[in-house]
């Protein structure tokens, strides 16, 4: 496949600025998301829960509802303080008494005790009439959770609810006992009340190890006094919403089942792995009852064995699931388990091939876990009971997870279930797209109308299936990691082939910036800087701390210890993508200046070589550390001046965003999230974060790099006010966390 590089933007002014300033691109020329929502219609038994202009507290009237629709009791008309006890009488009432005034004072001192007193007497009755609704509705929500477990108990003994599904089947366990579990654990929930959590994990009250469910999180909050909301109808019963409240998870909290094929720290070979770990706590956070689904490929400590075995086809072959599940930081994190998923760990994305690429080893795993996934809301009951499917959306990652949107699309929503379940797909890397034969769509389980979605041509595989293609189409809605990778997603050159498909997308079509898990990368407290020398460090400490770190890391790896020389790390992949190769080409330039490089890097062989060719040529200041070590990713971080990131493209990158969080000077290629993150310094203004060359070449890498190592040597305040400014942004996933939720709520009120 053709590298995506250079070409996107027009090269920067000739003349670089002091300390290589360039402007930055116009607002015309730079990418820009254009997401659209085309006013779909939307689901007919749900209302929209609309805010309504602020009132003051103390003047809000109850109001009650039926069906749905609000209402104010008619005595309240004319009412406009709750606190003062005036203007109670009817519009014509009203204007009688004002016509009266002075006349009959004490007549109307009268109307108003009586005016009282029938007002006192409807809040009583309103009250009641309320405690009767929320009863009510209290007793529909519970019977039709019953509903849905008898339901899901029926499916997953065989009853299948549509001839010719693919559905799994349950491991003998008979219908009676397996209705009979999950009623009981569900009965036992509802009447341990003492067991609520609240959203953020810390127990309530009671001694109960599980957490509290969505209901529970609901019935948490109306003791709080400021909501409470009957979700199963998606309408309100009460509302005292607070109007400064800017979490839209107030109004919309959903079950989010987010599916990767890594998740950290259990597995991970990338940024993917940080973002299927991060993501879920941050909606967990925002209010929403979250579960990531991941395979489980080695002995994990934490998580334990849920609900029943059950058993999938694939490729023609009966594979059974268990599935394992722990529950952390407000996250269900739950581990799909089979032979097929064990001792992959480190080629997570490997296999055969050279015999049938496909159907040998991964699609296998992928199909696997998508089709056990698509079930988890039905057959594990995480803290007593299932999440079924109500105000459901799952969030699929790349082309490894792209066949859960087709599955639930074929095998519940085309047979009217699920109806209301959304999927949302995340497009990480465009790269990696699971193409194949097209013959190996027999494999997929699927009904042969189908095969459209997955057939693709475009001049890099001709005509083939397109596993990514599918899933696009499928899904809801379409995110990827940045607003700049979101515009190249659309040009031929970053498309990689799906560009038209992803055109065609648009009006679902979003980008986010990934956030970063602000508890494991944080210099302040940060479990990899707490030995061998390292030092945590903050804002206030990052001179000493940072100078501590640096000199640990030059012990460790065995470079002179000099404080003064500036360190530059390289951290990634080692493919085309990552650009290191640009590194290597430059480096006799490198290697001219008074500097030392630390190389950390896994992929192709060529590329390792070439790490341990450098190390071996410069050994007295360069290291080319072949491997995976998060450990050492850490101390890098930490520990080293600048980071290097010449990727030739990159959707969002977490590298250089937690190079700024530890005081580290990101100088990238201007290009998707780099360019987005990573804001140009400009010394006039004292402004900017880092440095950003326009073409992945080594010679303007270099350009880049000289004015950084300039900045560093002599304009030392500068490079205090850069590493600052880093340091003080906000990175973590909370605003990317309620943009997704927009995006969910968007996908939610879809039709
Ligand atoms: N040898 C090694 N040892 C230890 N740690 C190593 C390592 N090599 C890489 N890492 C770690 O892996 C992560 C890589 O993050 P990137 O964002 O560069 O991811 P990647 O390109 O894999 O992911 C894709 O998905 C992510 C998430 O959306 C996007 O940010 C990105 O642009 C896109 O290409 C970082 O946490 C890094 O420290």
């Amino acid at each position: 496949m053709a590298a995506t590089s250079s070409s996107f933007f027009a090269p920067p002014p000739a003349a670089l600025l002091r300390h290589g300033a360039s402007p930055r691109p116009t607002a015309a020329a730079s990418p820009s998301s254009s997401f659209r929502c085309h006013g779909r219609l939307q689901r007919p038994s749900v209302r929209v829960p609309r805010r309504r202009p602020a009132i003051p507290a103390a003047a809000r009237p109850v109001r009650f509802c039926v069906n749905g629709v609000y209402g104010w009791p008619a005595v309240l008309r004319g009412w406009t303080k709750r606190g003062s006890r005036k203007c109670l009488c009817a519009a014509g009432a009203h204007d009688d008494a004002v016509n009266q005034v002075g006349e009959d004072a004490d007549h109307d001192d009268d109307d108003v005790r009586v005016s009282n007193e029938a007002l006192r007497a409807t809040i009583r009755k309103s009250r009641e009439v309320l405690a009767m609704h929320r009863d009510l509705l209290d007793q529909i929500s519970e019977k039709k959770k019953l509903i849905s477990v008898i339901e899901a108990s029926s499916i997953h003994n065989g009853q299948e609810p549509f001839s010719g599904s693919p559905f799994s089947r349950s491991d003998a366990v008979s219908e009676g006992e397996e209705i009979g579990y999950d009623l009981q654990m569900y009965l036992d929930r509802r009447s341990q009340k003492s067991e609520i959590r609240s959203t953020h994990g810390e127990s309530i009250s009671g001694q109960h190890e599980y957490y509290g469910s969505l209901e529970d999180k609901l019935s948490y909050t109306d003791v709080n006094g400021s909501y409470s909301k009957d979700y199963e109808k998606g309408h309100s019963v009460t509302e005292e919403i607070d109007d400064n409240s800017s979490s839209s998870a107030a109004v919309d909290v959903m079950n989010i089942i987010l599916v990767a094929a890594e998740c950290a720290p259990w597995s991970k070979t990338g940024g993917l792995g940080d973002v299927a770990g991060a993501l879920p706590k941050a909606l967990s956070k925002r209010g929403h009852r979250v579960m990531a689904i991941v395979p489980m490929y080695g002995n994990y400590e934490e998580p334990r064995q849920i609900g029943e075995p059950k058993r999938y086809q694939v490729a023609g072959q009966d594979m059974e699931v268990k599935y394992y599940h722990a529950y952390i930081d407000g996250v269900d994190f739950v581990f799909i388990d089979n032979p097929i998923f064990h001792n992959v760990e480190s080629e997570i994305y490997g296999g055969d091939r050279t015999v049938n690429f496909f159907l040998q080893d991964i699609l296998k795993r992928m199909i696997l876990l998508c089709k056990a996934a698509v079930e988890a809301p039905w057959c594990v009951p995480c803290g007593g009971f299932c999440y079924g499917d109500g105000n459901l959306v799952f969030i699929a990652n790349d082309w490894h997870t792209a066949l859960l949107p087709v599955y639930l699309k074929a095998y519940y929503r085309d047979n009217g279930f699920m109806i209301y379940a959304r999927s949302v797909l995340v497009i990480h890397n465009i790269a990696h797209q699971g193409r194949g034969p097209l013959d190996d769509f027999s494999y997929l389980d699927l009904p042969s109308n189908y095969l459209d979605l997955f057939k693709h041509h475009d001049p890099f595989g001709g005509d083939h299936l397109n596993i990514f293609a599918a899933g696009i189409k499928a899904a809801d809605r379409l995110l990827t990691v940045s607003h700049g990778y979101a515009w190249e997603l659309k040009t031929p050159e970053g498309g990689w082939g799906l560009h038209g498909i992803i055109n065609e997308s648009d009006w679902k079509f979003q980008g986010i910036v990934n956030g970063i898990d602000t508890t494991d990368w944080n210099p302040r407290c940060d479990v990899h800087l707490k030995s061998d020398g390292y030092s945590n460090y903050s804002l206030v400490t990052v001179e000493t701390g940072k100078a501590q770190c640096k000199a640990a890391l030059q012990k460790e790896l065995g470079l002179p210890v000099r404080g003064d020389v500036p360190v530059i790390a390289f951290i990634g992949r080692l493919d085309n993508q990552k650009g290191v190769d640009l590194i290597a080409e430059a480096m006799p330039w490198i290697a001219g200046q008074d500097v030392q490089v630390i190389l950390l890097g896994t992929g192709r062989q060529d590329l390792e070589d070439t790490l341990r060719r450098l190390e071996s040529q410069h050994y007295d200041r360069v290291r080319g550390w072949v491997g995976f070590s998060v450990r050492l990713a850490h101390r890098m971080t930490a520990g080293t001046d600048i980071l290097l990131m010449p990727s030739r493209f990159e959707p969002c990158g977490l590298n250089q965003l937690y190079a700024m969080m530890y005081g580290t000077v990101p100088v990238v290629h201007a290009v998707g999230g780099l360019r987005d993150t990573v804001q140009h310094y400009n010394p006039y203004e004292e402004a900017g974060l880092g440095w950003t060359f326009e073409n992945a070449e080594a010679n303007r890498m270099i350009d880049a790099l000289g004015h950084c190592l300039n900045t560093y040597r002599n304009y030392k305040s500068s490079w205090e006010g850069l590493r600052r400014r880093g340091m003080m942004q906000d990175l973590s996933w909370d605003t990317a966390a309620k943009r997704y939720e927009e995006v969910l709520v968007a996908a939610k009120y879809q039709w």
